[in-house]
Order: structure tokens, then sequence, then C-alpha cells
């Protein structure tokens, strides 16, 4: 068996190197990966915001994940904290902003023939300004908690969202062939994210 095992900080917040390696040191969290692959990492937010009855999810109207409904979220500008991008892109998409949120969980893809593992910070509030309203990349709606739209959503969600809703701090390692079929899926409920 082969564990990702190290990161290489290569100089730029969002694109740290991963080395796999055959042993599995001590402290280590991460799920199984591959057989000695070096993966770069692309770092992403994703903000889900939750009221007690409904959640408030955006159609993506363009790009990565389009005709999709998800969270709010994207990539990590140099400069930025992961929050301070979390704020920003909610902010860009959906014209809410919000003085706290809170670090719920992350989230590792991997896609059969790249190298380049995505590392999505998941966020979660319950308070928010402003109303939402659509911008160039998503289009707002609210669902009740009962009706979320999981086969128009990524194939993936229906396995953490639950845990989200239920303010559980999670950590994920979801392998995709394709954007539709999940190979393989680690997930596991942690005290702290
Ligand atoms: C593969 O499974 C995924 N599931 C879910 N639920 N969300 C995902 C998955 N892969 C990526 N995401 C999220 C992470 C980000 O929130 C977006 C992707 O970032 P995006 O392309 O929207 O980045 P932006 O910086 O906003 O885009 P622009 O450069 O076009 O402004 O999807
Ligand atoms: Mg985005
Ligand atoms: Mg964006």
């Amino acid at each position: 068996m082969w564990y990702l095992h190290g990161v290489v900080d290569s100089g730029c917040p969002s694109s740290m190197m991963y080395i796999c390696h055959d042993v599995l040191p001590e402290d280590f969290s991460f799920q199984p990966y591959n057989r000695g692959i070096m993966f770069t990492s692309k770092l992403l937010t994703l903000v889900f915001v939750v009221q007690p009855s409904k959640i408030l999810l955006g159609m993506k109207k363009r790009g990565f994940g389009m005709g999709r409904w998800n969270g709010f979220g994207g990539k990590v500008q140099p400069g930025e904290t992961i929050e301070e991008a979390a704020k920003r892109e909610l902010w860009e998409e959906s014209c809410l902003t919000v003085n706290t949120l809170e670090k719920i969980g992350q989230i590792k893809f991997e896609f059969v023939g790249s190298t380049e593992l995505f590392d999505v910070h998941v966020f979660h509030t319950d308070h928010f300004i402003g109303e939402p309203a659509e911008s160039e990349e998503m289009r707002p709606q609210w669902f009740e908690l009962e009706k979320i739209p999981f086969d128009g959503m990524w194939p993936d969600d229906i396995y953490w969202l639950p845990l989200l809703l239920k303010k559980k701090k999670f950590l994920g390692y979801f392998k995709f062939e394709g954007y539709d079929k999940i190979l393989e899926y680690t997930l596991e409920e942690v005290e702290h994210v």
C-alpha cells in the first residue's frame, strides 16, 4: 500500500507538491492516494449558507462544474488567506457578505489522468448580510433542506453535505473518473479541521 506522504512548499500558496511514499508516518492524517505519483494541488474554497430550514445553492453558469448546483467558492489568490478567499468568492458570486465563516471540512479530489489534486476548504455560515443576487458565475436559489437537488449536484455532495448540515467536521477524499463517476472515497468525521 502506498500513501500520499508529504507536501513540498513550492512558494506559491495555491501550488503545493504532494509526494507519495510507501510508509505511513504516525502523524499522517490523509488517506491512501496513488503510487509514487507527484501531485500538484489547487487550493479552492466552498461556502454554504444555511438557515434553519433551507440552504442557499448556486447554479454554476460557466466554467468548472457548469450546470451543477453547488455552494459558492473558487480559487485562492496569491496573498489571500483561505478564509479571505472564501468570503471574497461568496461576495463575488452571490453578493452576500459574512463576518464569520466556520471551517467545517476539507476535501481532496483526484481526477484520473490528472496530477492536480483539488484541495477544497469547505465553510458553513448561518449569518449573512444582504440579499442573494445573481452574478456572472452563479444563479443563487434557496432550497428546503428536504429538497436538496442532489441529482443536479456533484456526486460527492450527497456523502458529506449531511455532515455539514449537522455541523459535523469532516475530512474527505474522492477519486473521480471523469466528472460523474466516483471510483473510491474516504470520509471521516474529525474534531478539528
Ligand atoms: C469534484 O467535486 C466537487 N464537488 C463539489 N461539491 N465542489 C467542487 C468539486 N470540485 C470543485 N468544487 C468546487 C470548488 C470551488 O468552489 C468550485 C471551483 O472553482 P471555480 O471554478 O468556481 O473557481 P473561481 O475562482 O470561482 O472561477 P473563475 O476563475 O471562473 O472566476 O467548485
Ligand atoms: Mg466559483
Ligand atoms: Mg468565483
